[in-house]
């Protein structure tokens, strides 16, 4: 009798059921199949097959530990089955625990006795891994005897990415299986291993370019009936060596160094040390305790909301209407940079590497020349570390912008000029072919005005990339009044070919990023004025977790910059004294990012700023005797008392101001969301992912706490604008502080522009 094929129930799923009697079970079983989530089919006579079934990752949702519960037990019980195999539909193999239910009351079997089932089988099962193996899904694959991995498979343990650690026994499986120090590495990075090294490590038996599932069907026969003593990893003593305290101990010093402030790190290590120290049993006790400890916590919190966070900001709105699921991007095959400073090289190299051919510009031969061999460089190293082939071929340079002409897409990346960037946006609408979308790399100048120079105003967009624009992940894309949807949604797509988060946020100075950075330094300064200095608010912000505090950063970024932006904004008056050297329009104003300045001292380019450096481009800041002496000075010219200012007010203004902007950006309809906020600030301003992001901080500190705050400190500087708390604050405040998820339901749409 042939095998029967059933497709089109709910999640389009195939049964493959091998009789008669065993599809007239199927139909009258359908709807509780249906639920189930795990399916079973027997091939070849004597191997049981349980597919996992849960678009799109296979997760283990309560349904699917059900189902593979019972499948266990229907295929243990058959005497027909002989060996089983452990796969996932749609070649992805098992995604994890689903984290969808983590905030929700616990249904269903727990994965750790689901695990133990498996492992205690009399019969073999292999896992046939597709596509991905991660977290709960590798724990699952450790469960089983045998482990099959597709040559492209991913597997990993990256629960420590979302605050926990791996508690379905990955902790106490994986070191007694490839030893402590890979272990170690593989849980506290989270990273995903490919199948090769897996292979190598031993975590996987058998590696296939065919599919796993057929291989480990074929697998699968071939152990049946042999004995699976020696194939449970729980009953497998921890390898050790004599230099496991020491493993241990850096181990740990690592974590805590790059940790910045995450416990999930730090309690890995703690589990795995529990798989050396304790026999099995005692050593998944121990984990299920730290286990329990992370995922109450609010770090654990924040990395969840954070990982859909940054899936969602993919699904873009405008305020107008526009929407990623009806506006269509534009193929885009050949691309222009204009510009090959910093930017533009970073720029041009993440084109290439995206496959584009790419048009780079660069009006100066001896720049162009230099800037040819920087692209080649950096394409040459991080080919290297990609291990991809080199994009080389596909660059061509030229000192002509009219070489543009035939490019489906250009990005302008030359200084942030307004007068310049005109001019070029007027040349690149005459060189052009139509239709071709023009884009600026500006951090913060006016896209409508830059529209306004063109032909076609609807094809220009912002593209503001993050230096190094090769290696960093975000990219704010920027759409002004006139910029049709068909724009954004193509310049949302090339950020995505090129490896990037794209966020869409609206047209504004300094758009969201840079725009809530402003009040954010400026607090900062304000407090070098009232007492502190550089050092202690840069440490008080690296201990919240930043990777950088704010003096530093500025630092690294040049001072000269802000101090251009602020010279074409009229705020710079040399030689100013008296009460007016700290007033601008009726607001408190610090001028001592531009003394500073004045004093040619830009930060690390020119081995002075906030802090000295051994030599001009120097990295390592310390603490200046000039610059404190200066403040001192300063202060004593202005009239001002130092004061010490503890910790928390440093920490309170700096971040409520920060914040305090955000809401203002969501009110003004610039950014659509707090989760759009959350990414750019995380992936762009180095804030500490595991909290979540400013907006999500704000939601776990307390709005009400937040606006309290924020009044308070209004009212001790009322001439501080960026401290008086915005109307949203105030309204999610008055409306018992609704869950983040639902504030935009108190965001009032402004009108329609696109
Ligand atoms: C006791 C428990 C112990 C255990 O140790 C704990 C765990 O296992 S913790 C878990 C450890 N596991 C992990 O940390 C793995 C987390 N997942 C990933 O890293 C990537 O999703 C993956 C590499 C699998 C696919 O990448 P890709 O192909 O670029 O696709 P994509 O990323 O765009 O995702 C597509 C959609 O699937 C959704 N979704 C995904 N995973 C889960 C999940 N586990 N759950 C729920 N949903 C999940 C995702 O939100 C998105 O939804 P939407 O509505 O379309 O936005």
């Amino acid at each position: 009798m042939g095998a029967a094929v059933h497709s089109g129930n709910r999640r389009g799923t195939k049964i493959v059921v091998k009789d008669d009697a065993e599809e007239k079970k199927f139909n009258n079983n359908t709807k509780d199949l249906l639920d189930i989530m795990a399916f079973y089919s027997r091939v070849s006579g004597s191997v049981g097959v349980i597919t996992l079934q849960n678009p799109p990752v296979n997760a283990l949702s309560a349904a699917v530990r059900q189902g593979i519960v019972d499948t266990m037990h229907r295929a243990l019980s058959e005497p027909e089955v002989k060996s089983v195999v452990i796969c996932g539909q749609n070649g992805k193999f098992c995604g994890g625990a689903d984290i969808r239910e983590f905030r929700a009351n616990m249904r269903g079997p727990p994965l750790v006795p689901m695990i133990h089932l498996i492992e205690a089988a009399e019969k073999p099962v292999v896992a046939a891994i597709e596509g991905v193996a991660l977290g709960g899904g590798l724990e699952l694959a450790l469960g089983c005897h045998y482990r099959i991995a597709h040559s492209k498979a991913r597997l990993g343990l990256p629960e420590v990415t979302l605050g926990l650690l791996p508690g379905a026994g990955g902790t106490q499986r994986l070191p007694r299986l490839i030893g402590v120090p890979a272990a170690l590495e593989l849980i506290t990075t989270g990273r995903h291993a490919t199948a090769a090294e897996a292979l190598q490590l031993g975590i996987v038996d058998e590696v296939t370019d065919h599919s796993a599932v057929d291989a480990a069907v074929k697998f699968a026969q071939s152990v049946a009936g042999k004995s699976l003593d020696a194939r449970r990893i729980s009953t497998y003593p921890c390898p050790r060596s004599p230099d496991l305290a020491e493993i241990f101990e850096k181990a740990m010093q690592e974590v805590r160094r790059s940790a910045r402030g995450a416990i999930a790190p730090v309690t890995c290590v703690q589990a795995v040390h529990a798989s050396v120290t304790l026999p099995y049993a005692k050593g998944m006790e121990r984990e299920r305790e730290l286990f329990s400890t992370l995922f109450t916590s609010g770090q654990a919190h924040a990395l969840q909301y954070y990982f859909f966070a940054q899936r969602a900001v993919s699904r873009w709105s405008t305020p107008s209407g526009a929407r990623w699921d009806t506006s269509k991007p534009r193929p885009v095959h050949k691309a222009a940079v204009i510009g090959l400073g910093t930017m533009g090289r970073g720029i041009t190299v993440s084109l290439a590497q995206a496959g584009l051919s790419v048009v780079a510009v660069e009006t100066q031969e001896k720049q162009l020349l230099e800037a040819k061999q920087a692209v080649s460089g950096m394409l040459e190293r991080s080919a290297k570390r990609r291990g991809a082939p080199l994009a080389h071929d596909k660059i061509k340079y030229s000192c002509s912008i009219q070489a543009v002409a035939d490019v489906d897409l250009v990005i302008e990346a030359v200084f942030e000029d307004m007068a310049l960037k005109k001019t070029i946006f007027q040349q690149l609408s005459g060189i052009c072919k139509p239709g071709t979308f023009l884009c600026t790399n500006t951090s913060g100048l006016d896209i409508d005005e830059l529209a306004s120079q063109t032909q076609s105003p609807e094809l220009v967009v912002g593209m503001h990339f993050f230096a190094p624009a090769h290696v960093m992940k975000l990219l704010e894309v920027v759409y002004g009044p006139r910029s049709s949807p068909e724009a954004l949604a193509t310049a949302m797509e090339m950020g995505k070919k090129m490896g990037k988060v794209s966020v869409a946020v609206g047209n504004c100075r300094g758009f969201v990023g840079n725009r809530m950075l402003k009040p954010y330094l400026e607090q900062a300064f304000f407090l070098l004025e009232e007492g502190a200095t550089p050092e202690q608010v840069d440490q008080v912000l690296e201990e919240f977790g930043f990777a950088m505090g704010v003096f530093k950063v500025s630092d690294l970024s040049g001072l000269d910059v802000g101090w251009k932006v602020r010279k074409a904004d009229g705020l710079v008056v040399p030689g100013s004294t008296g009460k007016s050297a700290r007033i601008r329009g009726g607001s408190r104003y610090s001028p001592l990012g531009d003394l500073l300045c004045e004093q040619g001292r830009f930060g690390q380019k020119t081995g002075r700023g906030w802090y000295q450096y051994d030599k001009p481009g120097g990295r390592v800041a310390k603490p200046d005797p000039w610059l404190h002496g200066f403040l001192e000075e300063y202060r004593a010219r202005h009239g001002l008392v130092a004061r010490r200012i503890d910790h928390q007010e440093m920490l309170e203004r700096c971040l409520y101001a920060l914040i305090n902007e955000g809401f203002q950006i969501l009110q003004d309809g610039i950014a659509a969301g707090p989760e759009d906020i959350d990414v750019i600030y995380v992936l762009g301003y180095g804030w500490p992912r595991h909290r979540g992001g400013p907006m999500f901080y704000a939601g776990l500190v307390g709005l009400d706490k937040v606006l309290e705050r924020l009044e308070h400190y209004h009212q001790v500087y009322p001439n501080v604008s960026g401290l008086k708390p915005c109307s949203l604050i105030r309204k999610l405040a008055a409306s018992s502080s609704p869950p983040i998820h639902r504030w935009r339901e108190f965001i009032q749409k402004p009108r329609s522009q696109l």
